[in-house]
C-alpha cells in the first residue's frame, strides 16, 4: 500500500512539474536573465542619481559704495550646460574704513584698503578655481559724486584700485562707475533672479534701494508708456520674457547725503547753533562746517562767513523733524503727467516691492520691519523713539555704532518721507513693501545682478530642457522594463505550449 502511495504521489508531482512552466529549463533561463536585467537596470538608475561631490566656479564683485566697500563672492554649479545652474552667494567681506571716494587725496590708499578683504577671497575659493574667477569692481554714488566734483581724483582712485586688484591671481574683469540707471536695474534683477521670479515668469517685485549718497527705485509698472521719459526705462529679455522696467536713482538722496541736505537747510536760520528735530532730546555736538559743506550736493548751499564749526543740538520732536526732511524735496514742478519728486516722471506703483540696504538696517534697528502695521502706527511708535533721550538711548544700545544710533530718528523720518510723499506709497501699498536684508542667503543689491549681466549668466531665451528630469526618466524606463517583463512571463505560462499535452505512453 505504501510502496503504491509513494509511486502515486511521486506521478503527481511529476505531472505538477510537467504542468508548471517554471519548472521548464527555457522558462528558469529567462527568469534568471530578466531578474538579472531588472536587477542590473535598477543598479544603474540608483548609481546615476547618487549625488556626486559638486564642482563649483566662482565670481567675485567689489561694491564701493560711497560710505564703504563689500566683496562678495558668488558661486555656482560648475557642470551646468549655459551657466544655467543657480548663482548664490558663498562669502562676503567688509571692507574696514570709508569708502574708496574718501581717498581722493590720498589714492593708493584706497587700493590698499582692499587687500585684507581680497587675501580672504583667495582662501575663499579653491585655488585651482582662482584663473578663471571673474573679479569685478562696481564704484556707485561715492565716485559719481567724487568724479563730478574732481574727475582727475577720481580717475586717480580707480588706478590705485585697478594696480592692487591685479595683484590677485583672478581673472581681474575691470574697475568702473556704475551709472544710477544700471545701480536700479541690477538691484531689481538680483530681487527677482533670488525669488526665482525671472526664470518662472511670475509677475516681478520692484526694487527700493536706499545707499548713503543715491537711492533707487525700480519695478514694472502697469501700462507703461516708455516714451513720456524714455531715459527711465530698461527693457530686459530674460528666460524668454521680454521686461519694460521703469528705474530712478536720485543722486544726493542717500541717506547721508540727505542728512546734509537737511542740516544745511537748518543752518539758515543761524549758522551757529542748529536745534534739529531730527535728533534725540540730550544730544549735543560739535560740528565743523567744512566737513558739513564737504559734498556737491550741499556745496553751493553753504552760508556765507559761516564760523568753523556749529553746535548741533538734539529736540526729538518727529513731526518737526517730518517738515525739515520734507524740505529736502522739491514737490511742485512736474512737466510730465505725475513726478515724484524733484520733477521727475514716475509711473503709479505696480506690484510688490523689497526694500533693502539702508531701509532694512534703519527699519530693523526701530523694529518697524512689519508693514502690516498701519502708517500711524509706525509714525506713533517713531514719534515715540525720537522723543526718548540721548543717554537713554546709548544706554540701551551700548554694541550699535554710536554715528548710526544718533541717526536712526532722522533716518527712519525720511524712510517714511521718502516712501510716502516721495514715491506715493499710500497707507494701503505700503503694506506691499517688505523689508529684506538677504534673500535665500544672499544679499540683496546690485552687485549680484550686474554679475550675472556680464557673465551672461541669465540667458534671453529660456533654455530648452527635456521634458522629463534624469531621475524620472530612469524610474519609468525600469517600470516599463519590469512591467514588460511581467507581461511576458505571463505570456509564457498561459500560451506555451504545454509538456503535458505532449502523448503519454501508457
Ligand atoms: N547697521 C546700520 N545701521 C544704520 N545705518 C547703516 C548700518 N549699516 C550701514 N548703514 C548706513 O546705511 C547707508 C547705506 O549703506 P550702503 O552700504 O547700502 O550704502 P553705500 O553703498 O555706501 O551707498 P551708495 O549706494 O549710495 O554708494 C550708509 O549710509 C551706511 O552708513
Amino acid at each position: 500500500m505504501s510502496a503504491q502511495r509513494a509511486a502515486g504521489s511521486l506521478t503527481d508531482c511529476r505531472e505538477m512539474k510537467e504542468k508548471n512552466p517554471w519548472h521548464t529549463p527555457v522558462t528558469i533561463s529567462i527568469t534568471v536573465i530578466g531578474v538579472i536585467a531588472i536587477v542590473a537596470l535598477v543598479t544603474v538608475a540608483v548609481l546615476q542619481n547618487k549625488p556626486v561631490p559638486q564642482k563649483y566656479k566662482y565670481g567675485i564683485v567689489l561694491d564701493a559704495g560711497s560710505s564703504h566697500t563689500a566683496l562678495y563672492i558668488y558661486k555656482w554649479p560648475a557642470e551646468k550646460d549655459n551657466n544655467t545652474g543657480r548663482v548664490e552667494q558663498e562669502h562676503s567681506c567688509k571692507v574696514k574704513g570709508k569708502g574708496i571716494s574718501s581717498y581722493a587725496e590720498t589714492p593708493w590708499q584706497a587700493g590698499e584698503s582692499l587687500t585684507e578683504c581680497m587675501e580672504d577671497a583667495v582662501k575663499q575659493v579653491p585655488t585651482k578655481r582662482h584663473f578663471e574667477t571673474p573679479l569685478y569692481l562696481g564704484a556707485t554714488a561715492g565716485m559719481r559724486l567724487l568724479h563730478m566734483e574732481n574727475s582727475v581724483a577720481s580717475d586717480k582712485v580707480f588706478q590705485a584700485v585697478e594696480k592692487s586688484l591685479q595683484k590677485f591671481p583672478f581673472s581681474y574683469q575691470g574697475a568702473r562707475m556704475l551709472s544710477g540707471q544700471e545701480e536700479g536695474a541690477f538691484g531689481w534683477v538680483t530681487v527677482n533672479y533670488l525669488d526665482d521670479r525671472l526664470k518662472q515668469g511670475l509677475e516681478t517685485t520692484g526694487a527700493l534701494d536706499l545707499g548713503g549718497a543715491s537711492t533707487q527705485i525700480s519695478f514694472v509698472p502697469k501700462n507703461y508708456i516708455i516714451s513720456e521719459s524714455p531715459s527711465n526705462s530698461v527693457t530686459f529679455r530674460l528666460y524668454g520674457n521680454d521686461y519694460n522696467l521703469y528705474t530712478h536713482s536720485f543722486l544726493c538722496y542717500g541717506k547721508d547725503q540727505v542728512l546734509r541736505l537737511a542740516l544745511a537747510h537748518q543752518t539758515k536760520s543761524g549758522p551757529g547753533e542748529i536745534a534739529d528735530p531730527c535728533f534725540h532730546p540730550g544730544y549735543s555736538e560739535s560740528k565743523n562746517y567744512s566737513v558739513l559743506y564737504d559734498s556737491p550736493c550741499v556745496s553751493d548751499r553753504k552760508p556765507q562767513g559761516a564760523p568753523v564749526t556749529f553746535h548741533h543740538k538734539g529736540e526729538g520732536n518727529f513731526q518737526q523733524c517730518q517738515e525739515v526732511v520734507k524740505n529736502v524735496f522739491n514737490f511742485t514742478s512736474c512737466k510730465y503727467s505725475r513726478c515724484s519728486f524733484n520733477g521727475v516722471f514716475q509711473p503709479p506703483l505696480h506690484g510688490q516691492f523689497g526694500a533693502f540696504s539702508a531701509y532694512y538696517y534703519v527699519m530693523d534697528f526701530l523694529n518697524l520691519t512689519d508693514t502690516s502695521v498701519p502708517l500711524t502706527t509706525v509714525k506713533d511708535k517713531l514719534a515715540k523713539h525720537c522723543a526718548t533721550p540721548w543717554n537713554q538711548i546709548i544706554q540701551q544700545h551700548p554694541e550699535i555704532h554710536v554715528k548710526y544710533l544718533a541717526e536712526y530718528c532722522f533716518s527712519g523720518a525720511y524712510i517714511l518721507t521718502l516712501l510716502t510723499e516721495g514715491y506715493n506709497f499710500t497707507s494701503e501699498s505700503y503694506s506691499s513693501i517688505k523689508f529684506i536684508k538677504k534673500i535665500k542667503g544672499s544679499d540683496a543689491g546690485w552687485t549680484l545682478g550686474y554679475m550675472l549681466n556680464l557673465t551672461n549668466m541669465i540667458p534671453a531665451e529660456a533654455p530648452d530642457s527635456p521634458p522629463l528630469p534624469h531621475a524620472g526618466y530612469v524610474s519609468i524606463v525600469t517600470v516599463i522594463a519590469l512591467l514588460i517583463f511581467t507581461l511576458f512571463i505571463i505570456f509564457l505560462c498561459r500560451f506555451r505550449p504545454s509538456s503535458s499535452k505532449q502523448p503519454q505512453i501508457v
